[in-house]
């Protein structure tokens, strides 16, 4: 792994490069760029990620509890280790690797995670948009979306967004599976359940953005008024405010604002897309 910092004249990000011999990692000309020597020292002084929360010792839903189904049952018995009992994985002779040669493209996941506001559902269109343009298929799973439908069940609780990160990192699999360029763009507030995520994939595969803006940029565009109803006390459990945010130690790709000059959603699209094409995900 190579970790490079890119301070442009109006966008400053960094990221990592995965020099996975199975995809190489080709020459990077893009942008003027500087180049530094290790993983953690992507994050310099003036990288600094918001500091919204601590981490929340509460989230993680306790582990030997006992779960009832509603007809009384037990489910840890037909649950084991998390996992139904007796099904077995039905292979198909069509894998990843003939729908990817049909797309032209690698599947894999890009998780934008930020807090509310910091312009992870703007940033998803903007790149769904530039792969579109550039013949690429994507699919955006965005958590306000989602939550209209598979995920309408899930308050803001920790354990309902915990499962909220999870059921979105195991959709936005299948989607790479289908070789698409799948678009998770939610809070995603846990450390822990981010990299679970991250852990369902291949190697390379699941590409962390940070938005790293700060909560009081985010609080001043507050679109929705919902910065406004938590600070009034009006919504409890809000992230960033009385919620943690937790952010990536390691994510491939940092967005930050130049001083007070926030770069537009396309630049910032063009890093995570050159990112794709430098680590071969825009070819099969
Ligand atoms: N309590 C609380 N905390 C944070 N956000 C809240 C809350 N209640 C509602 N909202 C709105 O829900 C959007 C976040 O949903 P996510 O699925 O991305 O959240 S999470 O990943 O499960 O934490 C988030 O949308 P974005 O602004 O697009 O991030 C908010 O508009
Ligand atoms: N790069 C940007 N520069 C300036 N404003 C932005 C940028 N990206 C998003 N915004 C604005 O910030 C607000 C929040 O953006 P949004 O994408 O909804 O954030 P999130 O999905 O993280 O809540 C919107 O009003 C949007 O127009």
């Amino acid at each position: 792994m190579i970790a490079k910092n890119y301070n442009c004249c109006f966008l400053n990000c960094s990221f990592i490069d995965s020099s996975s011999p199975k995809l190489g990692v080709s020459s990077f000309n893009s942008f003027d760029c500087r180049l530094i020597c290790s993983r953690g020292a992507a994050r310099s002084g003036f990288l600094k990620p918001v500091k919204a929360m601590e981490s929340s010792k509460t989230f993680h839903i306790e582990a030997n509890k006992t779960h009832q189904d509603v007809s009384g049952g037990n489910l840890d018995k037909k649950f084991a280790n998390g996992m139904a009992e007796n099904v077995v994985w039905h292979k198909c002779s069509v894998q990843k690797i003939d729908r990817q040669e049909l797309l032209q493209q690698k599947g894999c996941v890009i998780w934008i995670t930020g807090l509310s506001g910091s312009g992870k559902s703007t940033l998803a269109c903007a790149l769904a948009r530039g792969l579109h343009m550039r013949g690429k298929l994507t699919y955006i799973l965005d958590g306000d979306n989602v939550r209209h439908g598979l995920n309408k069940d899930l308050t803001f609780k920790a354990e309902d967004r915990v499962e909220n990160i999870r059921r979105i990192g195991e959709v936005a699999k299948l989607f790479a599976d289908a070789g698409v360029i799948s678009i998770a763009s939610l809070i995603s507030p846990y450390r822990k359940d981010r990299d679970a995520c991250r852990a369902l994939l291949q190697e390379g595969d699941f590409i962390e953005v940070f938005m790293d803006i700060p909560l009081q940029v985010c609080e001043a565009r507050d679109p929705k008024g919902l910065y406004k109803l938590a600070r009034a006390g009006k919504i409890k459990g809000f992230t960033g405010i009385d919620d943690p945010y937790e952010p990536p130690l390691k994510s491939e790709i940092v967005l930050q604002q130049m001083g007070e000059i926030c770069p537009s959603p396309s630049d910032m699209a063009d890093v995570v897309i050159s990112y794709l094409e430098r680590n071969g995900y825009l070819q099969a």
